[in-house]
């Protein structure tokens, strides 16, 4: 089988707030970044299958009998990106030599590919073909470099295999696919996060696919048209943490305190919907020092209820710190443990370096 050729790419993101208690059904607001992730697929005609991945130093190739073999027995069933085959899974677990004890992010990203190529070609002839993947995010931050990559996956091997068309015209460099292609990719890069993230809300690969702010709760996907423009400092502390361990980190003090930890995650969400108001209420109203003075205070408190959750690290709080020296106001972003923080700018505080986003839409 010949694939098509492809190029996509798709956003990272910044929670402003909700993440963690998102995992456990809490609201979360997110924005996607002018920061991608680009992946590109080539046919190709030598029976081999090619992996590329510059930013984490992997270059990989099989004969596409090798992964032939990995689908013996395991049936026609029709793709479906719903919930992961655990027998396909440990079937690649063991073709790459993957034990728990050595997910790291090369693994992670071959097994998140490997997944996601034979799910939706093994119904079929396995194409020959070379993925590169490369990105602008820094991977392993807090600024969903694991969705863009998931995101761009699926969407290229859907299109590769002609299972979505590519929407983009001859004269266009651009273009977004509809809404049905879109929720198909977006679960199939779901996929991608289970295997990367072990039990990820969804939240990162739907910004990663739709773009633009969103309210997230449960699966359930609200664009925020209305918001106004804020401007936001990225830093990263550059200490490196995995999501999956956080993520692992922050169930087991759930479930060794459920009574002091659930109320903070239903604190959280009522953050979230309060900063929610906010926002609208600044695109309602002549915009105030109080507002920022609110939108502010709810940085702070859910700074201390990620800390709480055992997400903080030392480098974060240093960025608490240094920031509130200046009178601006931090909490990490993503799953912390290290990875970025946002500092929220007032309208007259003059740029900082690092990178400023511009939140609208
Ligand atoms: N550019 C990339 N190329 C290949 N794999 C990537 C890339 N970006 C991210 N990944 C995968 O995602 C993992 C990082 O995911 P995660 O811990 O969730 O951090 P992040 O906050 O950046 O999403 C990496 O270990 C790797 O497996
Ligand atoms: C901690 C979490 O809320 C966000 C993780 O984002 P990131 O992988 O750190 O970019 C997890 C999730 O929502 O799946
Ligand atoms: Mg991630």
């Amino acid at each position: 089988m010949q694939v098509r050729d492809c190029l996509v790419s798709a956003p990272g993101k910044a929670i402003l707030h909700g993440e963690h208690a998102v995992v456990h059904g809490k609201v979360a607001l997110a924005v996607s970044l002018n920061l991608r992730t680009y992946l590109q697929i080539k046919a190709r005609s030598n029976g081999k299958v090619c992996i590329n991945l510059p930013n984490i130093d992997t270059f990989l190739c099989w004969d596409l009998s090798e992964l032939k073999q990995l689908l013996a027995c395991l049936g026609d069933k029709k793709e479906e990106a719903q919930r992961l085959d655990a027998e396909l899974v440990k079937r690649l677990r063991e073709f790459l030599g993957v034990t728990d004890g050595n997910l790291d992010s090369s693994n992670t990203a071959t097994l998140a590919f490997l997944y996601i190529y034979l799910s939706l070609f093994r119904s079929g002839e396995l194409p020959s073909l070379t993925v590169t993947a490369w990105s602008e995010l820094p991977t392993g931050a807090g600024l969903g470099s694991s969705a863009a990559y998931s995101v761009c996956l699926a969407a290229a091997l859907l299109c590769a295999g002609g299972t979505i068309t590519s929407p983009l015209k001859e004269w266009e460099h651009t273009a977004r696919w509809c809404q049905e292609d879109l929720e198909l990719i977006n679960s199939w890069a779901f996929q991608g996060e289970l295997i990367i993230h072990g039990n990820p809300s969804g939240v990162d690969n739907a910004v990663g696919t739709w773009g633009g702010m969103l309210r997230f709760l449960a699966g359930k996907i609200i664009p925020l048209s209305r918001v106004p423009l804020l401007r936001i400092l990225l830093t990263n502390t550059k200490v490196p943490r995995s999501t999956k361990v956080l993520v692992a980190r922050v169930k087991d003090r759930i479930n060794k305190f459920p009574s002091i930890m659930i109320p903070v995650l239903d604190s959280v969400d009522a953050i979230s919907c309060t900063c929610e108001k906010v926002l609208t209420d600044m695109t309602c109203e002549p915009i105030t020092g109080e507002h920022y003075n609110v939108l502010e205070e709810l940085i702070d408190i859910n700074q201390h209820h990620l800390n709480v959750m055992s997400v903080g690290h030392p480098a974060l709080d240093t960025l608490c710190r240094v920031t509130l020296a200046k009178g601006l106001h931090s909490k990490l972003t993503g799953a912390g443990g290290g990875g970025c923080g946002i500092t929220l700018l007032r309208p007259v505080s003059r740029g900082h370096c690092s990178h400023i986003i511009a939140i609208k839409q």
